[in-house]
């Protein structure tokens, strides 16, 4: 692990690290602000944060807004990139397919299956890496912004006894559904979309209440969702979730905020109260 910034922030310190990872086969970039309790010496739950698309480790520490808010509930908060990147990496000239665009699975197709790995570095790597080398207890909820709204979903669906809560800004629920998510999904994981269905929160919110995971734990969804969003009627239709939720009595928290765009504008508005929702399951007993 190298540390390449360190900056004081409300009493903690917003860092970003950088490490080899075995997930990708790439260097990763990862942003990790530990709260004036963590520095203290305290072992602090862990909140994660998923970007969405053509972010790296940068858009969320440095526009959301959301350092303040962890030093007050004394949670650590972990942001890392959103692909494999490098010129040997696969890409393309898409801003949502490739470097950039990772969407958080486990790529099985050529050329993209040698780096895209962003599921197992989320859900393994990152928190064994993170609880190794911080102050961090295994305590975590998970939360994200549109692609990566879509990760955090399916990252605590696909392993709810790992996450205490999940929460997204305008996810994608419904790749198999929606053309950025046919596009890329078609892409990493082949044109079957029996496939998809692992990497569709839709899909899996539905099979979690038909028992297939074998759990019995599901967890408590809040999702904020701007009105004026631009791609709220074509690409993120919450719409389909919430259905799912009521036919499956899933607990879900959708609320729709008028006058929001997709912006981290949005995202700072609403950041102080997911991180306090998150802050009661992570601090409650176990
Ligand atoms: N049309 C946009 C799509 C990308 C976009 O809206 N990305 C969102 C996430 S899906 C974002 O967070 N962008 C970076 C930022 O606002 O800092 C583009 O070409 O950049």
């Amino acid at each position: 692990m190298k540390q390449i910034e360190q900056h004081a922030c409300f009493g903690g310190r917003q860092e970003v690290w950088q490490h080899p990872s075995s997930s990708t086969g790439t260097l990763m970039n990862v942003g990790v602000y530990l709260p004036p309790q963590a520095l203290a010496g305290e072992k602090c739950p862990v909140l994660y944060w998923l970007s969405g698309l053509t972010c790296t480790e940068q858009n969320f520490i440095t526009k959301a807004g959301a350092q303040q808010h962890a030093a007050h509930h004394g949670l650590i908060l972990v942001a890392p990139d959103t692909s494999p990147r490098g010129k040997d990496v696969a890409d393309d000239e898409g801003y949502d397919l490739g470097q950039g665009a990772g969407f958080y699975v486990n790529a099985t197709q050529a050329p993209w299956a040698d780096h895209y790995r962003m599921y197992d570095y989320v859900v393994d790597e990152l928190p064994a890496l993170v609880e190794a080398h911080f102050p961090a207890s295994d305590v975590r909820s998970i939360l994200g912004h549109s692609m990566g709204g879509h990760g955090a979903l399916v990252v605590a669906l696909r392993n709810p006894e790992r996450y205490r809560s999940v929460s997204a800004f305008a996810p994608i629920v419904a790749p198999s559904q929606v053309p950025w998510g046919q596009k890329v999904l078609g892409a990493y994981l082949g044109n079957d979309p029996q496939a998809w269905k692992a990497w569709d929160s839709v899909a899996l919110v539905e099979a979690l209440a038909a028992g297939q995971h074998g759990a019995s734990i599901r967890p408590p969804i809040l999702i904020d969702q701007g009105g004026e969003d631009a791609y709220l009627h074509e690409q993120l239709r919450p719409e389909l979730l919430e259905a799912a939720c009521a036919a499956t009595r899933h607990p879900l928290e959708l609320r729709l905020q008028p006058g929001y765009d997709h912006s981290y504008y949005f995202i700072a508005s609403f950041i102080g109260e997911h991180i306090a929702w998150h802050a009661q399951a992570l601090q409650e007993a176990p």
